[in-house]
């Protein structure tokens, strides 16, 4: 993707929208499925109110995660990501490396859709499927799950009425959302007494379709098409939903992957990003109903795309790759390559 096939986006302010009628059995109202679509369109960020996702689930997760981070490393490290062949665990600081940006201080817990240890894709040596690797601390996968089915269903019925303001049957999206392997991060940003204003993850646009963001803390920011930075606000009834590399591919750019990053903030934060993704195999093409017959993008296969972008920025996978172990796949894409920041900042989440 490059500069010129993207739209110019202006935006001064990220749209507030209220999605109660998502929840109705007839499905969302006409005004809603505009307004969805249309902050898509022109920002490609939003937050969404009145969500369904209920408080009660939300605090049960961000307790289980404070939980995890309060234990000494060498207990977290007991989960390290790099013991698992499916990209699951511990995310120690220093792990993730950023090009052209200052060490990224912050430390993560990774997990995706649970499949049994028998499923024949991680037995195939799927790169991003099967089970978790979980912490040995009681209610933790129970707290987690929970805020992660609630959030991923949320995310299902936001593809639903995108798809229905372009036109098109929610199948279109839908219809390759079987088993995704679609990642919850729970990030912390510890106290930072020494934090400056510059960014604490560089800039990137994410790499699914879309993403489902809960903060705890202000420091997100988002690049209109002038190349300023427009600040989030924080709400705590929000969550901030925006749109990844896969949504802008199949909607030939009529939603925009917008670049965004996190400005390093003195005060401890935590983040919960679920990224809705869809099944690993899916070859996401611009839909015939939105191209004119002209492709505006290339063919991008869900599943390589994030591996491919994840493999080069963990150390870990960077050792497997380097000793032979592991290999990027074919045609991958180097890193930031998507997004107009690439010209301004390296980056990554
Ligand atoms: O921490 C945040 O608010 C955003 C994190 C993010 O952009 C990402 O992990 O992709
Ligand atoms: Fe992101």
């Amino acid at each position: 993707m490059t500069d010129t096939q993207r739209t110019a986006v202006d935006f001064e302010s990220i749209p507030v929208i209220d999605v109660s009628s998502l929840a109705e059995p007839d499905g969302p109202s006409d005004e809603c499925i505009e307004r969805l679509g249309t902050a898509a369109r022109e920002v490609g960020f939003l937050l969404v109110v009145n969500h369904g996702v209920s408080d009660e689930t939300f605090r049960s997760m961000h307790h289980a995660a404070q939980r995890f981070f309060d234990q000494p490393e060498s207990v977290k490290r007991e989960v390290y990501i790099g013991n698992s062949t499916n990209h699951r665990g511990y995310v120690p600081i220093g792990e993730e490396v950023f090009a052209g940006a200052t060490p990224d201080l912050k430390e993560a817990y990774d997990l995706s859709i649970d499949l049994p240890a028998d499923h024949s894709g991680y037995l195939a040596g799927n790169p991003l499927l099967g089970p978790n690797q979980w912490p040995d601390l009681q209610g933790f996968p129970e707290a987690v799950m929970t805020y992660y089915d609630e959030v991923f269903g949320l995310g299902s019925k936001l593809l639903a009425a995108f798809a229905r303001y372009l036109g098109v049957e929610p199948a279109a999206f839908l219809g390759s959302v079987t088993e995704p392997p679609s990642q919850l991060r729970l990030i912390h940003y510890p106290y930072n007494p020494d934090a400056e204003d510059r960014p604490g993850i560089g800039a990137h646009t994410d790499y699914e379709a879309l993403t489902l963001l809960k903060p705890t803390a202000p420091g997100l920011e988002v690049m209109n098409g002038r190349g300023e930075w427009i600040e989030v606000p924080y709400r705590d009834d929000a969550i901030v939903v925006n749109i990844g590399d896969l949504l802008e591919v199949w909607t030939n750019g009529a939603f925009v992957a917008t670049s965004h990053r996190v400005r390093k903030v003195s005060e401890e934060r935590y983040s919960y990003p679920l990224f809705f993704n869809v099944d690993y195999d899916t070859v996401v093409a611009p839909l015939p109903a939105l191209t004119d017959g002209t492709p505006a993008y290339e063919p991008l296969h869900a599943g390589e795309h994030l591996f491919a972008q994840t493999a080069q920025s963990f150390a870990y996978l960077r050792q497997r790759i380097e000793s032979g172990e592991l290999a990027l796949p074919e045609g991958a894409r180097p890193l930031y390559s998507l997004g107009r920041e690439t010209s301004l900042v390296g980056g990554a989440r």
